[in-house]
């Protein structure tokens, strides 16, 4: 059988990128840190995901086995060397810490076997592949280097699906929406996965998805923390909110049109149809899941800051994007560690240094000056 490695078995990787493996007759080992999900993996063997829609149909995923990262080095290197796909789903933040472990599995997979390896990094940020791929190379002398790069290709790409935060204890299940979209970039004919789209430019992808999706999302989570709401959903039914995510998903929808060139009707559309599924009160999707780690969807690459510079580069509008960061900034949630550090960095340093040091904005820049305004403002 095909065997796939998947780093992160949470709510994506089971609910999404594993079960598109496991569906197009793959074998998956997960890999993670959390042991009772690798246990139950390893016991049951299967699981449900169940789409979040009135009917709640269910698609059983079989063949699926797991390995601790943290207890199981070897393994996880001889699942590697078996793979076809190694895939992650992990968060961003993480991928340094997996390389190590990869590096180890590319160079023993290296030795023994010239078959093609797809390293494929499905996290919510630009380029992250390429920045896995990085962080493995740092783990590798130049001969080994060689080696392995001969016969693994790292393809970026852009992943799309709501998975809220599951509310079963215990159970191995995952509620996910029906709306799916993975895009992979390569110009090279690779296996073929169901549900897996092959684009020879990724830009145009992950700029729509990140810039419409997350950072509609965004504004929603941070607007709706300040206002004390609990779900997207609930969030989307205030009218004021509303308004202001259309406005932003306005701001980005111009830059996207006039970057890649898009069909305004169609890039409408697109818009309309994200805002319905923000509005599935089925995923019960909490306010500080899609807000989490501020600091990182504050980084000058994310979902407000790049399309809010962009947006000012272009000479287009983006004074609701600067209110959605000042938001950002308020987001204070105590069980975020990133929130944590982010509140203490502002408490102790001020606003317009948090900005220069998270963001990379200069205290004397428009945007700068712009989101200092509305920061003030809502903190009233
Ligand atoms: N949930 C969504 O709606 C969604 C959609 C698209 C993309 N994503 C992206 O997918 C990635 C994962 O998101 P998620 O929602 O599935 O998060 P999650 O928290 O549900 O899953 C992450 C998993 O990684 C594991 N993990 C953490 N540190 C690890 C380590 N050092 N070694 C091995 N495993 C480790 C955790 O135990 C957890 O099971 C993120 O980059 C996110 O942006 C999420
Ligand atoms: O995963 P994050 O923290 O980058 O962003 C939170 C949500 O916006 C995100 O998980 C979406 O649900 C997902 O990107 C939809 O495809």
């Amino acid at each position: 059988m095909k065997q796939a490695v998947h780093f992160g078995a949470g709510n994506i990787g089971r609910g999404f990128i594993g079960a598109l493996f496991s569906q197009s007759g793959y074998h998956v080992t997960f890999v993670d840190i959390a042991d009772q999900i690798i246990n139950q993996l390893n016991e049951e063997k299967q699981y449900n995901v169940k789409l979040a829609t009135d009917q709640q149909e269910t698609v059983m995923i079989t063949n699926v086995s797991g390995l601790n990262n943290l207890k199981q080095e070897n393994e996880v290197v001889e699942a590697i060397k078996e793979a076809t796909f190694l895939t992650t789903a992990i968060g961003p933040n993480i991928l340094p810490r997996i390389a190590p472990l990869i590096a180890k599995g590319l160079m023993a997979r290296a030795e023994a076997s010239s078959d093609k390896l797809y390293v494929i990094a499905c996290e919510n940020q630009i380029s992250a592949t390429d920045l896995l791929k990085g962080y493995i190379l740092e783990h590798l002398d130049e001969g080994a280097k060689e080696k392995v790069l001969a016969n693994v290709a790292f393809l970026n790409s852009a992943v799309d699906r709501i998975v809220p935060i599951q509310n079963n204890q215990g159970s191995l299940d995952v509620l996910v929406e029906p709306y799916h979209e993975w895009v992979v970039e390569t110009t090279e004919e690779i296996p073929h996965i169901e549900g897996m789209k092959i684009v020879p430019e990724l830009a145009p992808f992950i700029e729509r998805k990140l810039f419409t999706v997350n950072t509609g999302h965004a504004v929603i989570a941070y607007f709706g923390y300040l206002a004390n709401k609990e779900t997207i959903d609930q969030t989307l039914a205030d009218e004021e909110i509303y308004n202001q995510v259309k406005a932003t998903l306005g701001e980005t929808g111009a830059y996207l049109i006039n970057q890649y060139n898009l069909d305004p009707v169609e890039h409408q559309k697109y818009i309309d149809k994200i805002i319905s599924r923000f509005q599935n009160a089925h995923l019960n999707d909490g306010v500080t899941r899609v807000g989490r780690s501020p600091i990182r969807k504050l980084g000058p690459e994310d979902r407000l800051v790049r399309p809010a510079l962009q947006a000012q580069k272009a000479g287009l509008s983006y004074t609701n994007l600067a209110k959605a960061i000042a938001a950002a900034l308020l987001f204070d949630y105590k069980e975020d560690e990133d929130a944590v550090k982010l509140q203490a960095m502002i408490q102790e340093h001020g606003v317009a240094y948090a900005l220069q040091e998270v963001s990379g904005l200069d205290e004397s820049s428009e945007l700068a000056k712009e989101i200092i305004g509305h920061y003030e403002s809502l903190k009233k």
